[in-house]
């Protein structure tokens, strides 16, 4: 369960509306993508979401207690098109996941399917001077969603699972010291479901355009259990850090965009 740090037992996603009542707000993610009810919009075709990643972007690894993060270097990280109207610079990513060897854990759903995990790739506006000032803004920031599956190992991925051994608990750090393009995360094909929604956790600001790409990429049964050695505070003190994910919120009417 999530931990709220004024309280000192942990308080799940259902109790966050009482210190963020944003949380039953009319833009709140992740939500369940109707597959059904997604409207392909052409305009998204004709300006092709562009992902320009460089390879030397990452700075480091850390445990935030409630996931990994990749801290990026914005330089040269733009992604731009499809349903953004501006350029927004890659700050960090991260992961949301189930327990072990469950095939719950992602944040958002496929006609109710649910993946193990979902990666988070998060940018914001170049519009505003930094992140912290575009965080809370409606067009602040851009999230691209990506499902992992269980199966092969992802070769892309392993450079990364292999550090979450060195970064057990809260505020550990490690330096990335290799070149490493984000991009590889990516699904070879690049057709998404976009929405206007929130932050997943406090203070769930409704600040997000969400990029949430149709394909999973696989990665193993191992590197999804790497996820776990990274470590939270539980009730029952120190453990495995697992279901930080919020489950799917009210659509409130809102339209999904298909490419
Ligand atoms: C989408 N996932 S999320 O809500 O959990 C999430 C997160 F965990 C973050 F840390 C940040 S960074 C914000 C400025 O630092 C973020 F934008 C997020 F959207
Ligand atoms: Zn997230």
């Amino acid at each position: 369960g999530f931990l709220q740090v004024a309280s000192p037992v942990p308080q799940g996603p259902n109790k966050w509306h009482e210190q963020f009542p944003i949380a039953k707000g009319q833009r709140q993610s992740p939500i369940d993508i109707v597959t059904s009810n997604a409207k392909v919009d052409k305009a998204l075709s004709d300006n092709p979401l562009k992902v320009s990643y460089s390879n030397n972007c990452c700075q480091s690894v850390t445990n935030t207690g409630a996931s990994f993060q990749v801290v990026v270097d914005g330089a040269g990280t733009e992604i731009s098109g499809g349903p953004l109207d501006s350029t927004y610079k890659l700050v960090q990513f991260h992961a949301h996941w189930g327990p072990l060897g469950g095939d719950e854990g992602s944040e958002h759903t496929v006609d109710g399917v649910t993946y193990p995990a979902e990666l988070h790739l998060v940018h914001w506006n170049q519009k505003y001077k930094d992140v912290g000032e575009a965080v809370d803004k409606p067009d602040g920031l851009a999230v691209i969603g990506v499902f992992f599956s269980r199966g092969k190992e992802h070769a892309g991925f392993k450079p990364i699972s292999d550090l979450f051994a060195k970064v057990p608990r809260k505020a550990d750090k490690v330096d990335i010291s290799f070149n490493y393009d984000p991009a590889c995360l990516l699904p070879a094909r690049r057709d998404y479901w976009t929405y206007l929604g929130s932050l997943t956790t406090p203070p769930l600001f409704e600040s997000v355009t969400w990029i949430v790409m149709k394909d999973p990429v696989e990665v193993s049964a191992e590197q999804l259990a790497a996820l776990r050695n990274l470590l939270w505070e539980t009730p029952s003190g120190e453990g495995q850090m697992c279901n930080n994910y919020r489950p799917p919120q009210p659509l409130q009417g809102r339209l999904v965009r298909s490419t």
